[in-house]
């Protein structure tokens, strides 16, 4: 018996054949990717990011954030979301989760090939759960640059379970992905942004082993979405409110970018090619104009960070950034 096409049908989704795409990109993409993501934004000359922006001290190349690998994720999908058997309400999507291995440095302009597919696909009763994993080949090499897996969080798509037992899929061995769990004592190093442009810019508290970044995003999900993702929830107040939010949020993988930026700083001491793999899950939105602050924890080659909005004291982001090793300053 064929099933009605108005339906959310699980098995249409698992069996869809997703089509290669490609994604080109130039250093004026890699810039303001970093622009959105706060680079520069509290010192305009920081030695540590300086290169991400501009062709600092005469080098080649802008560098690129480990992060803006994700972007090729949400620019490898077809049509948005449109996939057959999926029924879902795009004004309820939130972004549930990114994970992302980098597997040589990124190039500061490239035309990629995506191979696309379904990485995950959960009822979860009130939401269903989509991954979507997007590896990312450099189209004259041939050589795999990343690979990332997109977990959408769809509000009120879940219960389309067919038997008592609801459904889950995954691609990928769940017990290979360690759950994160902040440690109990104090973060490892202290980092504060300037608050007030009138303020001395980087100023640096070592209090005993713990640092601390603080940074302040003002209108960064307008400047952001110039980096492709266009959705309104992040740029258009009725829809906002439709969504259930007071007005526009951030996008989550522009905090994200945020966090491991941070991390890129204090951590690998600017070296974003020291990144070799990341992990984060959105908990809660984040207002445009809050202060984030991002704690992490050093535990071999392993940073433990979580993200918090400084205003209303909760955690809106948690996860691991992997190293290939650690800066010899540090
Ligand atoms: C293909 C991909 C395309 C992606 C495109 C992205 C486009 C972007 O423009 C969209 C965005 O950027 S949206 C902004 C960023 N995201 C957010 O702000 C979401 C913040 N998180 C939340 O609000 C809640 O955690 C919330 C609402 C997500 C969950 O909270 P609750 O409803 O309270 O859920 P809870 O009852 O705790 O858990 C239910 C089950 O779901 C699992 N889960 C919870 N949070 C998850 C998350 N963030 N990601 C993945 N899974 C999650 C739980 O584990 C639980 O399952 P189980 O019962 O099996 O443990």
């Amino acid at each position: 018996m064929s099933s009605d096409a108005s339906e959310f049908d699980p098995d249409r989704i698992e069996s869809y054949k997703f089509p290669e795409t490609t994604y080109t990109y130039s250093e004026r993409d890699v810039a303001l990717y970093a622009l959105g993501i706060g680079a520069c934004a509290r010192d305009a000359v920081d030695v540590d990011q300086l290169k991400f922006v501009y062709h600092d001290k005469g080098q080649k190349f802008i560098q690129v954030l480990p992060t803006f690998a994700a972007l090729f994720s949400l620019g490898s999908l077809p049509g948005g979301l449109g996939l057959p058997g999926l029924k879902y309400d795009p004004r309820l999507l939130l972004h549930g989760q990114q994970y992302i291995e980098l597997y040589k440095p990124l190039p500061s302009n490239a035309c990629l090939k995506n191979t696309v597919s379904l990485a995950g696909l959960h009822d979860k009763g009130k939401a269903a759960i989509l991954e979507i994993e997007t590896k990312s080949y450099d189209k004259d090499s041939g050589a795999l640059l990343c690979m990332n897996r997109t977990t959408a969080f769809l509000r009120g798509a879940g219960g389309f379970s067919k038997s008592s037992h609801p459904y889950s899929y995954s691609n990928y061995p769940k017990d290979k992905v360690p759950s994160v769990k902040i440690p109990k004592g104090q973060p490892f190093v202290v980092f504060e942004d300037c608050t007030q442009p009138s303020q001395a810019c980087s100023i640096y508290f070592i209090i005993a082993r713990m640092k601390v970044i603080v940074s302040y995003l003002l209108v960064l999900a307008l400047l952001y979405r110039l980096s492709g993702d266009y959705n309104p929830l992040h740029s258009d107040p009725t829809f906002a409110k439709v969504a259930g939010f007071t007005r526009p949020i951030l996008h989550g993988l522009c905090t994200l970018g945020f966090s491991v930026r941070a991390i890129v700083k204090c951590i690998c001491r600017g070296d974003p090619n020291l990144v070799k793999c990341i992990s984060g899950r959105f908990l809660l939105h984040v207002y445009p104009g809050e202060t984030l602050l991002t704690e992490m924890w050093l535990e071999g080659l392993r940073v433990i960070y979580q993200t918090k909005v400084k205003e209303r004291s909760r955690t809106v982001l948690s996860g691991y950034v992997d190293l290939h090793g650690l800066s010899s300053s540090l």
